[in-house]
């Protein structure tokens, strides 16, 4: 079925996150995240040069059209009900954990939400909660905000590299998905070695995410180490996806994010991902290549289900559509 991807048989966990949290349980060993190259999962300080972007002059601001320019080529980053709406094994929409796709798979402590909500047509209202009653209200609010906010990115990043205003927001095609994921992540006894989201790059064009108002936890590889996202009250942390980095031939960075975890508190973030009609081929925009700058991607179709393959025989997506 195009656009759809269909998981693996997922095997249940014995408990939910929440349950091993709430009873102060030692997380079993598939929770435990193995060494990683980025320093230990202690050691990352809280950084103060993520850059924060003005939305509202960037179509009258030159300086700020650059600071976003520099921002996405750096770093690229910019946070009774659950039973009714649960995941079925075979579905990714719903109420669950993780997919478990391979018994070596190390496993994110953390719980979610994940629903379609455009086209609208394709939404799934059974799994929409119905409690708290404004809950779909205020998430197609909420959704149409962020589709435009999304548009008003796509081209203020065309013409941040002098392309012309539609060159990514085109490829979106006829009928762009829009998906919501809420995250939420309980108290874990360890910190230093069980990760609330594993280290990966987003599959999505772009990603805004509603970062927890209080309780940090999401880091970014910057400079070969891992920094802390930093809270900022009213602030949308804006991330690009691989499929900003295709289209923008690499220009623009999807970069490695993960989350940890912390002993004390419960974190919440709400993550919105867009990506293009599955049926709509994406490739990189024909003014960002060059002789000196060659192709560094082939046009692909449907890249979440590339992605999706990709995640179960543990190889990166990306790399495999890549070029020489
Ligand atoms: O919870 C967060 O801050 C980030 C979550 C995330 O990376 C994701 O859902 O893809
Ligand atoms: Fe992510």
């Amino acid at each position: 079925m195009a656009g759809v991807v269909v998981p693996a048989e997922g095997v249940p966990l014995p408990k939910t996150v929440q349950e091993m949290s709430i009873n102060g349980e030692e997380p079993p060993p598939q929770f435990l995240a193995k060494e990683n190259p980025f320093g230990a999962l202690d050691s990352s300080p809280t950084s103060d040069s993520v850059p924060l972007i003005d939305i509202s002059i960037l179509s009258s601001s030159d300086d700020e059209l650059e600071k976003l320019r520099l921002a996405l080529s750096s770093s690229g980053c910019f946070q009774e009900e659950k039973q009714k709406c649960s995941r079925a094994a075979h579905d990714v929409q719903g109420y669950g954990h993780d997919l478990i796709v391979s018994d070596k798979q190390v496993l994110d402590w953390c719980s979610r939400l994940f629903l379609r909500v455009f086209p609208e047509n394709q939404r799934r209202d059974n799994l929409w909660p119905q409690i708290p009653h404004d809950f779909r209200d205020i998430l197609h609010e909420y959704s149409m905000k962020i589709k435009h906010l999304m548009n008003v990115l796509f081209e203020a990043m065309a013409r941040s590299l002098n392309l012309e205003e539609k060159s990514f927001s085109d490829q979106f095609g006829e009928q762009p998905v829009m998906q919501v994921r809420f995250n939420f992540y309980p108290p874990c006894s360890r910190p230093d070695m069980v990760l609330g989201v594993k280290p990966h790059t987003d599959r999505s064009g772009i990603t805004v995410l509603l970062q927890d108002k209080e309780v940090e936890g999401l880091q970014i590889i910057k400079d070969g180490k891992w920094i802390t996202v930093p809270v900022l009250p009213d602030a949308l942390v804006v991330n690009l996806g691989d499929q900003m980095q295709i289209m923008s031939n690499g220009v623009l960075k999807s970069p490695v994010h993960r989350v940890v975890t912390n002993t004390e508190k419960l974190r919440m973030s709400v993550a919105m991902f867009n990506e293009p009609d599955p049926e709509k081929e994406i490739g990189p925009v024909e003014q960002l290549m060059d002789d000196n700058k060659p192709r560094l991607y082939r046009n692909v179709k449907n890249y979440a289900v590339i992605n999706y393959e990709c995640f179960q025989k543990g190889i990166v997506a990306l790399e495999t559509i890549k070029i020489g």
